[in-house]
């Protein structure tokens, strides 16, 4: 399974601790920085992620952010991407079980990196359940 992953300076030992977690469990990992902690603009980080999920590049993306909210707009900017802004694994699961959601933002300022590599599990390991829920993710796109 093929993930893409991108952090602005607030998530950057997240996302290492993230990585090290999933390529440890065979995952292949796309990191799109940074890897600074030096100050950034998460848009710039999360675009990539989104793009690839978008033109199916990767099966997942992984967003880290301090509260999570700006990289969780930026990504779902993208008609293809299904953001879900996520703090328990609770949260984490019903955004795939009935969202299909397909991005996971992480809020590294209000999570520890335990439930973050919990979170990252869960929502890798949890399938769309499909039926009445179909129904509506085929609803959310706008049409321009
Ligand atoms: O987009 C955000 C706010 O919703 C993220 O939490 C950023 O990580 C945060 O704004 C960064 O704040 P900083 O004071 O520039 O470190």
């Amino acid at each position: 399974m093929k993930i893409a992953i991108g952090n602005d300076h607030a998530g950057t030992e997240y996302k290492k601790a993230v990585i090290k977690h999933l390529e440890a469990k065979g995952y292949q990992i796309t990191n799109y920085g940074t890897d600074s902690m030096e100050s950034v603009d998460y848009p710039e980080f999360v675009h990539p992620v989104a793009d690839d999920v978008e033109n199916k590049n990767v099966d997942f993306g992984i967003i880290i952010c301090g509260s999570g909210n700006g990289a969780n707009m930026t990504a779902n900017k993208h008609q293809g991407v299904r953001s879900a802004l996520c703090w328990s694994k609770e949260i984490t699961a019903l955004a795939r079980l009935h969202n299909d959601a397909n991005v996971l933002s992480i809020p590294a300022r209000y999570t520890s990196i335990q439930q973050a590599i919990q979170m990252v599990d869960t929502f890798l390991e949890t399938a769309f359940e499909g039926g009445r829920h179909q129904n509506r993710v085929d609803k959310i796109p706008v049409s321009k």
